[in-house]
């Protein structure tokens, strides 16, 4: 059985393609402030404590390069993580559909049919460049029976609630997480 301390600490992984605002997403998350200039991530981990449901949950949150289609899935990317963030910006039909491309290769990797997930649509403040509806992002997400919510970094809307629905989604699964260890790095001796 795992420490009780442990029971309260949560992996996300943010991943999605390039330029979709995942750094801006976690950098108002955890810093309150909007950077407008774009320097591309290799690899960053931020921490920040989160009340949810009246519990305190150590959040350690981990920012990725951009995922294209050719990308190999890091496995620091998958062992170890409790839940994920999937990130599309509203203004690519691109990025949307790299969404469907970074799901595969996660539910791939670890062998399960679904994965503790949030669907993000970032950029909302940029409406009038719009290229996803909010039906489109919605109807994905329910397909991988994951949550979802349109975001902007730059106005701070919803940016906190994308981290409280990622916890809602992996305590949803609580009974495979209770050990406080995410399914994909669990060892089953037959
Ligand atoms: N208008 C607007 N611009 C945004 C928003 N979020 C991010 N950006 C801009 O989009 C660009 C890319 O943002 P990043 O957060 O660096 O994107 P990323 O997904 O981390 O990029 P990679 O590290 O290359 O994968 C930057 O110029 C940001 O200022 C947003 O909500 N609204």
């Amino acid at each position: 059985m795992a420490p009780a301390e442990n029971l309260k600490k949560r992996k996300i992984a943010v991943l999605g393609a390039r330029s979709v605002g995942k750094s801006s997403l976690i950098v108002q998350f955890i810093e309150n402030q909007f950077v407008e200039s774009y320097y591309p991530t290799i690899e960053n981990t931020f921490a920040k404590s989160v009340k949810y449901r009246g519990a305190e949950y150590d959040c350690e949150v981990i920012d990725t390069a951009g995922q294209d289609e050719f990308s190999i899935l890091n496995s620091k990317h998958a062992i170890g993580i409790h839940g994920y963030v999937l990130v599309y910006s509203v203004t690519s039909r691109a990025s949307l559909d790299m969404i469907q491309v970074v799901y595969d290769k996660i539910i791939d990797f670890c062998g399960v049919t679904d994965i503790p997930c949030v669907i993000v649509g970032s950029k909302v403040d940029l409406e009038h460049s719009r290229q996803v509806s909010p039906a489109e992002g919605e109807k994905l997400a329910q397909e991988m029976k994951a949550g979802w919510v349109e975001t902007s970094a730059k106005t701070n809307l919803n940016v906190a609630k994308v981290f409280e629905l990622c916890l809602a989604e992996i305590e949803k699964r609580a009974p495979r997480n209770q050990t406080g260890e995410p399914q994909a790095s669990r060892c089953v001796i037959m």
